[in-house]
């Protein structure tokens, strides 16, 4: 059963999950030298990363990288790698060190390798894997309905090429075995909508159907959910 920390407001929420992050990250360094994070992309986390960016932690022994992304340029107004940069990466925390997904392939099919060996090279397991989730249950870019959604829950790989069925642009995606090849899984969740496909996927059923019970439905690596009205 996930850690649930529950707030009436939303920016309270975004706050105390930054704090939480940096107290791991801090503690991660302190014990190894080295703190490493894969941040989810769309809407949910602005906030946070904005409020994290602010933090007091020695950033050049951070690592960033993606959960998932679009795979479009760097400076698109979806591409999640431009929301990390605006958000977190600035001031002192632009020190730490970012790994992209998206790589110059002519789509993700072709970008897969690279961006593969790119996360074989990472200190693993990761520290944290910050994870949002669709109103269709998806979260990184394992969605209902692809047809790469049962290699990306199956494959040794660390990440996956995906088509989503109904959102633009390929993507980029975490495997299922690299969300829970970390110490631990952070999600968000915002909003009544997605806290009742929250209390669906905690209730049990098919991994297939909402594709979020990877994290949820699982014991090996602990789970905080921050959830916010
Ligand atoms: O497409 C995506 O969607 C999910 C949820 O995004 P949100 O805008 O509803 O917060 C996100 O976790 C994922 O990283 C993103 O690429």
């Amino acid at each position: 059963m996930p850690t649930e920390h529950l707030f009436v407001d939303g920016a309270l929420a975004a706050a105390d999950m930054a704090r939480r992050i940096a107290t791991v990250l801090g503690d991660a360094i302190a014990a190894r030298g080295v703190a490493t994070i894969a941040l989810s992309g769309g809407r949910s986390p602005r906030p946070v990363l904005e409020a994290l960016s602010g933090m007091a932690l020695d950033w050049s022994k951070v690592i960033v990288t993606l959960v998932d992304e679009r795979w479009v340029a760097p400076d698109h107004a979806d591409s999640n790698e431009r929301l990390v940069r605006e958000t977190l990466l600035q001031g002192k925390a632009g020190a730490a060190r970012f790994v992209p997904m998206k790589n110059e392939a002519a789509d993700a099919y072709a970008g897969q390798a690279e961006c593969e060996a790119a996360f074989a090279a990472l200190p693993w397991p990761l520290d944290i894997v910050l994870l949002g989730m669709g109103e269709d249950g998806h979260t990184a870019s394992l969605f209902p309905g692809a047809k790469e959604l049962a290699e990306g829950l199956s494959t040794h790989a660390l990440t996956i090429a995906v088509t989503p069925p109904a959102a633009p642009h390929q993507r980029m995606s975490m495997s299922a075995r690299a969300i829970l090849a970390s110490r631990h899984i952070f999600l968000q969740i915002g909003g009544a909508a997605k806290k009742a496909v929250y209390d669906r996927a905690l209730a049990g059923g098919p991994v297939e159907e909402l594709p979020v019970r990877v994290a949820l439905c699982q014991h090996a690596v602990s789970v905080e959910v921050w959830i916010s009205e």
